[in-house]
């Protein structure tokens, strides 16, 4: 168990005859000043810590663990498409209903005729579920509005939900789908959704720049003069990367230094050696590998191998991925792609701050967000042990308690 080091900030007292082997437990004490940690270690040395929160700690049953990042969502969206998931059952392909009008660009109608209060009325809940499990900073794209007004209207969205009390990171995903009064143009759809890039970054609305680059999104050479747009504003890029197929998506993100390259299926191992050259993070998306019901594994070995560090997110979407909860995330990654529990920890905390460009948070450290979660478990591989259930017994962002 010591591949744990660093992540596990330690147990209560309760817990403290844990297995063997984690060397670094201490007595889960910790403090925060101004939303910051500003000790952890053993009790006895707290400096001026809340005493309310170091009884809670070292009398629950349970471990503190750093909040959780789901650094890959698209949590704001109107609608649901679980009629669509009927059809697949029947048959239909993912690809067969994006072709007939249906997939991304049904929900694209319903968001955009969601008002922002609607919208923001609708993504509420899943803010909170994936709160209540853990998640205290969360990545949120665009990619439902595919018109300027439409991509902004989500992109305020996705920034008022940090009055949750949770850290939130917007990510401009216009190059998700070709909207319908574009059809059969995408090389024009592409200059526009450049257009819109600059202003909509103007009102501190956009963190990174993403791109859906596959045969049912944008090519590779749309997707480069979506990179060359972001790195003209200083912007990160990101990219949904080789998910149905493989065009180089992962070497695409590493060539702009990408921050990761997600879903990454049917990523190549010269992919593999860029991504690891270029310190891109591979972003695995088991809910919609599950929902899918894909086979393609993505190339696990060669990302340990190449040293690519691997993060977990949710992918929290209507159509390939209606997950809310990371943690279930987490035990699809060791379900489905034999991912350790503790790989599954790393990969939702500090490899998924490592995909949003973050270093404040994702480990507990003093200095780092006061971001933590206790949680009622006698043991951290639990978190990916337990399939639903409640298991976190608060949740802490930026030194407020959040649920
Ligand atoms: O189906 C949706 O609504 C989004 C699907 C999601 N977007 C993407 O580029 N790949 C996905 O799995
Ligand atoms: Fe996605």
């Amino acid at each position: 168990h010591t591949a744990w080091d660093g992540l596990i900030l330690g147990a209560s007292l309760a817990t403290l005859d844990a297995p063997a082997g984690y060397a670094d437990i201490l007595d889960g004490a910790l403090a925060w000043k101004d939303g910051a940690l500003a000790y952890v270690g053993p009790r006895s040395g707290l400096p001026d810590a809340p005493q309310r929160l170091a009884r809670e700690v070292i009398e629950a049953k349970g471990w503190i663990t750093p909040g959780l990042v789901d650094c890959h969502t698209h949590l704001v969206f109107a609608g649901d498409r679980a009629r669509e998931f009927e059809l697949r059952l029947l048959g239909a392909s993912y690809e067969d209903i994006a072709r007939s009008g249906g997939g991304i660009l049904s929900t694209v109608r319903a968001t955009r005729a969601a008002d922002e209060g609607e919208l923001l009325r609708q993504s509420l809940p899943r803010a909170h579920a994936l709160i209540s499990d853990g998640a205290t900073t969360v990545e949120i794209k665009s990619g439902y509005g595919l018109d300027f007004d439409n991509e902004r209207k989500m992109l305020r969205v996705a920034r008022r939900l940090e009055q949750l009390g949770i850290g939130v990171r917007t990510t401009y995903l216009a190059a998700h789908a070709l909207p319908p009064e574009y059809a059969g143009r995408a090389d024009d759809y592409i200059d526009a959704a450049i257009e819109w890039l600059p202003k909509l970054h103007a009102e501190g609305l956009v963190d990174a720049v993403d791109a859906f680059c596959e045969g049912i999104g944008f090519t590779p050479e749309q997707t480069r003069r979506m990179f060359e747009a972001a790195r003209a504003l200083g912007l990160p890029v990101k990219l949904h990367a080789d998910q149905l197929s493989d065009l180089g998506g992962g070497a695409l993100a590493a060539a702009f230094d990408g921050l990761s390259a997600d879903h990454v299926e049917h990523t190549s191992e010269d992919s593999v050696r860029a991504m690891a050259q270029a310190g891109t993070v591979a972003v695995l998306l088991p809910g919609a590998f599950h929902v899918l019901r894909e086979t393609a594994l993505p190339p696990l070995e060669a990302f340990r191998a190449h040293g690519v560090p691997m993060a977990v997110a949710t992918d929290c979407n209507p159509g390939t991925s209606p997950l809310q909860s990371l943690r279930h995330a987490m035990q699809l990654a060791c379900t489905h792609f034999r991912l350790s529990p503790e790989e599954a920890l790393r990969g939702a905390t500090v490899n998924a701050a490592r995909a949003l460009g973050l270093h404040d948070r994702g480990v507990l450290r003093v200095g780092a967000r006061a971001d933590f979660v206790l949680w009622n478990i006698q043991h951290p591989a639990e978190l990916c042990y337990w399939l639903g259930g409640r298991l976190a017994q608060s949740v802490h962002a930026g030194g407020h308690r959040v649920t």
